[in-house]
Formats: C-alpha cells, sequence, structure tokens
C-alpha cells in the first residue's frame, strides 16, 4: 500500500528534547499501527535533529505505516539569541505557528496527503485553536505524569488551595493521590517560581481541554491506577506508555536526538555486572558549579564506578561553562567516564548499570521504571518534585539526594556518598531492584500486543480513522485527486514570516 492511501496525522511539538522524545515515540507507535505520521517543530531544532539522528527528506517505514518530518521556521534570524528566552519564544512560536501550520496543511492537501488530525504536547496549547479553526480533530499528548496532570486540573479550576504568597509552605491533598508536602506540588505553581511563562503555558492548555477529543499520556494503568481511573472520569484520558517501549519498532530505527550521543557501550561493557552509577540531569537542568563540585566528590569518595553526562550549555543560555574539580578527572581514573550526550536508552538497559542519579524529568522516570533500574532523585523544578516524591514513596524504587531547586540547599558531598551507598549496596538497593524490576514488567505488559497502553493505542487509531471520514465527507469537497478542501483558517495574524 502506498503511503497516500493511509490516515495521515501531523504532529507538532515543543521544540525540548523531553517532548520531542515522547512525541516522536508516541509518531513511531501511530505508524506502526498503519498511519502515515508527519512529525514538526521549528526548523532550529531540525537542523539539529538531522545532524545528530540522521534525519531525512524521505519517508520511513515503520510497522504497517510511515514517519516523516517537515520543519517550519519560527521567523526569527538563525543566530537569534532570544530562543533561550521562553518568555519571549513561546509567544513568537504562537504566532508564526498558528500561520505556518496552517499553510503545512494546506500544503499537505495539494500533495495528496490531506491531515486528519493533529496532535500536540503542551506548552503549545495553540495547536489545539489551529485544529478547531480547520475544522480538524486534535488530541494532545500530555508528556508528564497523570498525578501532575491532575494537580495542574486542580489548580486550574481553584477547587482546592495550593501554595500561595500568602501561605507558602501548604501541603496539598488531591483525590486518590498521596498528600503532597508544598515542594513536592510542581514548582511552577509556586508564586515564586522563576519560569510563571512555563506555568502560562501549561494554564493555556487547561483552558484549551475541550478542544482535543483525546488527552494521550504517557503513563500506564497498572502505574498510576486510582488517579488515571479517577481522572478519566473527568477528561478523556488515555494511557499509552511507555512509549519508549515500542515492541514493534525499535527506538533506534528513527531518533530524535538533538545531539550525537558519545559511545559509552563499550565502556559499560567492560565493568561488572551492577558496578556503575549512571548520572544525568537530562537536556536542561544546569547546576551550579559548587553542586556540582560535591557531586564529584561524592562519587569519587564512595568508590563507586560512574558514567556522568556534562552537556554543554547553549551558547545563548547565560551559563557558565562547568568544570571538573582540579585532579577529579585523573583520581577516577577508568572508573570514571564523562560524556556530553549518552544514548540513554543503552545506558538504562545495561546489566553494568546499577543505578540512575536523576533530575527525575519525566522521560527518565518512566525508562528508569521501564527498565528495571532504581534511582537516587536529584529533583530540581516542574513536575521533577513530583516524580521524585513518586519514585520514592510511591513506586518505591529511590532514594532521594534533595527537593529542589526552591530549597537553596548546597547538598554536600557527604549526603551525595551516603545515597550512593544506599543505592547500590545492602537491602535497601535490593529492595528497590526489585521493586524496580516489577515495574519493568508492568511497563512490558502494557505495551505488548492487548496490554493496557496498546489497547488504548489501537482505539485511538481506529478513533482517528473513523473521524478522517468525517474529516472528508463534512468538508465534502474532494478534488479531483482525492484531496478534501480545507476551510479557510480562522487566525487573526497578519503576519509577515521572515525567514
Ligand atoms: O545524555 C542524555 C540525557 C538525556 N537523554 C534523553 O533526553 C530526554 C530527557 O527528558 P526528561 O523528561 O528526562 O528531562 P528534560 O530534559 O526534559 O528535563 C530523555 O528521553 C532521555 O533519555 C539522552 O538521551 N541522553
Ligand atoms: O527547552 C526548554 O527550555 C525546556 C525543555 C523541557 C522542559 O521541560 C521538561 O519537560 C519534561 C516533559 O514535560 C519534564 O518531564 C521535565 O521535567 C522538564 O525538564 C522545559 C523547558
Amino acid at each position: 500500500m502506498g503511503s497516500e492511501a493511509l490516515v495521515h496525522v501531523l504532529l507538532v511539538s515543543f521544540p525540548g528534547q523531553g517532548h520531542v522524545n515522547p512525541l516522536l515515540r508516541l509518531g513511531k507507535r501511530l505508524a506502526s499501527k498503519g498511519l502515515l505520521v508527519t512529525f514538526t517543530t521549528p526548523e532550529s531544532i531540525g537542523k539539529a535533529m538531522r545532524k545528530a539522528s540522521n534525519i531525512g527528506e524521505e519517508l520511513s517505514p515503520v510497522g504497517d505505516g510511515f514517519i516523516r518530518f517537515e520543519f517550519f521556521e519560527d521567523g526569527w534570524d538563525e543566530d537569534e539569541t532570544r530562543r533561550q528566552d521562553l518568555d519571549q519564544y513561546l509567544p513568537q512560536l504562537e504566532k508564526v505557528g498558528k500561520v505556518l501550520i496552517p499553510e503545512m496543511i494546506r500544503r499537505n492537501a495539494e500533495q495528496g496527503r490531506p491531515i486528519s488530525c493533529l496532535i500536540n504536547n503542551p506548552f503549545i496549547p495553540w495547536v489545539s485553536d489551529v485544529a478547531d479553526s480547520l475544522g480538524l480533530p486534535s488530541a494532545m499528548l500530555w508528556v508528564q505524569s497523570c498525578a501532575c496532570f491532575t494537580s495542574y486540573y486542580y489548580y486550574y479550576h481553584g477547587l482546592v488551595p495550593f501554595p500561595s504568597e500568602t501561605a507558602m509552605e501548604i501541603d496539598v491533598q488531591l483525590p486518590c493521590m498521596p498528600l503532597l508536602k508544598h515542594d513536592e506540588v510542581p514548582s511552577f505553581l509556586y508564586p515564586t517560581t522563576p519560569y510563571p511563562f512555563l506555568r502560562r503555558a501549561i494554564m493555556g492548555q487547561y483552558k484549551n481541554l475541550d478542544k482535543p477529543f483525546c488527552i494521550l499520556m504517557d503513563t500506564f494503568q497498572e502505574l498510576e491506577h486510582e488517579i488515571i481511573e479517577y481522572m478519566s472520569k473527568i477528561s478523556p484520558i488515555k494511557t499509552v506508555g511507555p512509549l519508549f517501549k515500542n515492541p514493534k519498532a525499535p527506538n533506534a530505527t528513527v531518533k530524535g536526538d538533538f545531539m550525537k550521543a558519545d559511545d559509552c557501550v563499550g565502556w559499560l561493557d567492560s565493568k561488572p555486572a551492577s558496578s556503575i552509577v549512571y548520572v544525568s540531569f537530562g537536556s536542561v537542568v544546569y547546576l551550579k558549579q559548587d553542586q556540582w563540585d560535591e557531586i564529584a566528590y561524592g562519587l569519587l569518595n564512595s568508590g563507586v564506578n560512574f558514567l556522568w553526562v556534562m552537556k554543554p550549555p547553549h551558547k545563548d543560555s547565560g551559563y557558565e561553562v562547568l568544570k571538573m574539580p582540579e585532579g577529579f578527572l585523573e583520581k577516577a581514573g577508568d572508573r570514571g567516564k564523562v560524556v556530553q550526550w549518552s544514548p540513554q536508552e543503552q545506558v538504562l538497559a545495561h546489566p553494568s548499570v546499577a543505578c540512575f542519579v536523576t533530575h527525575c524529568g519525566w522521560n527518565s522516570t518512566m525508562e528508569a521504571l521501564t527498565s528495571g533500574m532504581p534511582v537516587v532523585a536529584f529533583p530540581q523544578w516542574g513536575d521533577q518534585v513530583t516524580d521524585a516524591k513518586y519514585l520514592v514513596d510511591v513506586f518505591k524504587v529511590g532514594v532521594r539526594m534533595c527537593r529542589g531547586e526552591a530549597e537553596n540547599k548546597l547538598i554536600t558531598r557527604d549526603v551525595v556518598e551516603q545515597c550512593l551507598r544506599e543505592a547500590t549496596s545492602g537491602p535497601k538497593a535490593e529492595e528497590m531492584k526489585q521493586n524496580a524490576m516489577k515495574w519493568s514488567a508492568a511497563a512490558e505488559a502494557a505495551v505488548a500486543e492487548g496490554g493496557s497502553s496498546d489497547r488504548n493505542i489501537q482505539a485511538f487509531v481506529d478513533e482517528v480513522k473513523r473521524r478522517s471520514l468525517e474529516v472528508l465527507a463534512v468538508s465534502g469537497k474532494s478534488t479531483a485527486n482525492g484531496v478534501a478542501e480545507l476551510g479557510e483558517p480562522k487566525v487573526n495574524g497578519e503576519l509577515k514570516v521572515v525567514s
């Protein structure tokens, strides 16, 4: 079957690694079930993805379907420094995207690939408006936990009190969730958050929550059972995770890394089983030099082997380039390896790795759980503080090393050492490993054929196919070559796009 005959969905992603990864993984899952998927995000990231991940112009076959990429200009010069300031960049993306995404949809229709559904991730809630204005169905992929989804929902609707300027330290009790201490609530909701633009972006998605016909979530029934049941009665949630486990399409087939991963698998192979601590704080968290030094000494003093990701800061981020303490690499010798970017999925699956010191981003959280990997939780902000609570107290696979950036506390080398010891040897380490293996098995089962997430994906694909017939019937005006004519976009942008 040619790709022209397939139902076509357009995936629009916020240009962050932790957002591209789950949306692209969803794209591969949908493609493997027989859809044609086009993935788009701004060209500034497209350029990095093409370079690091061998993404080309061509269609890539995935299972019964295909995936392809098309990027859009964000209207700023290549070397524009304001991209690093989301307070300025998010409105720019909205202004440009509201014009260019409809153009992309129109172009695809003209080329014989009419689009039947749009899917976005949070931070770019205007995609739901674009779909609405064109009369197209849309869905949203929530890229965090259901617990965080619920926290934001209750905040948006003012259903329970949250920390506020007058009562900073109140705890929050939400249905079917453990009591969240004030600093375990997603930190974008603190009145003092340094990232109010991300709270605004997420709230924008909640304002638009009636527009998507489905909210897909990168979690699974068995992991967050009660809260998923509860929220499913309120919102059209479908759990489809862990998206990074795709039995039909290995992750290597199409990847969206912004940086080429350094080769470290040979080094992992050379080490004994369960002897290495993997340390990574994801793609955006950047620690201060004094904290970096304490972690370095903690690693040295604990005597463990370690693989540590030390990503370079973006040139326009304003962060100072971190340095290893004097003589650190010499003292560590072959016990340690430092890389700029790791092939994290392979690292977490490697038998030499014993535990993962993580900032608890949701992707890293799901990847660790799914790989049966215990963690040392080092959350900083946003959903990370809530994920850390769950990793340690609910999923019981983690040791807590800190409570988040808002605490403004230097975690000393002694604490680092103690946490590493606790997570790598002794009864607590064994118990955490057993729990992690249990979650890994549950995750495998959820995505296996007939599992909870697989059934939800299939139901979603069936619904997209059903709605695609409606889209064609309603627009009703198939052209000679079978391409539906879309209505005029109802956007109020008289924008000039500067490339
Ligand atoms: O060296 C690294 C660090 C991170 N990642 C990937 O980058 C994503 C980070 O997402 P997460 O939600 O954990 O954190 P964020 O970067 O969004 O804060 C995850 O899929 C990781 O597997 C990776 O491949 N190599
Ligand atoms: O590029 C940025 O400025 C950026 C990228 C990613 C951000 O949030 C991360 O998203 C993940 C999925 O929502 C989340 O789990 C992780 O904790 C966040 O760091 C924010 C800004």
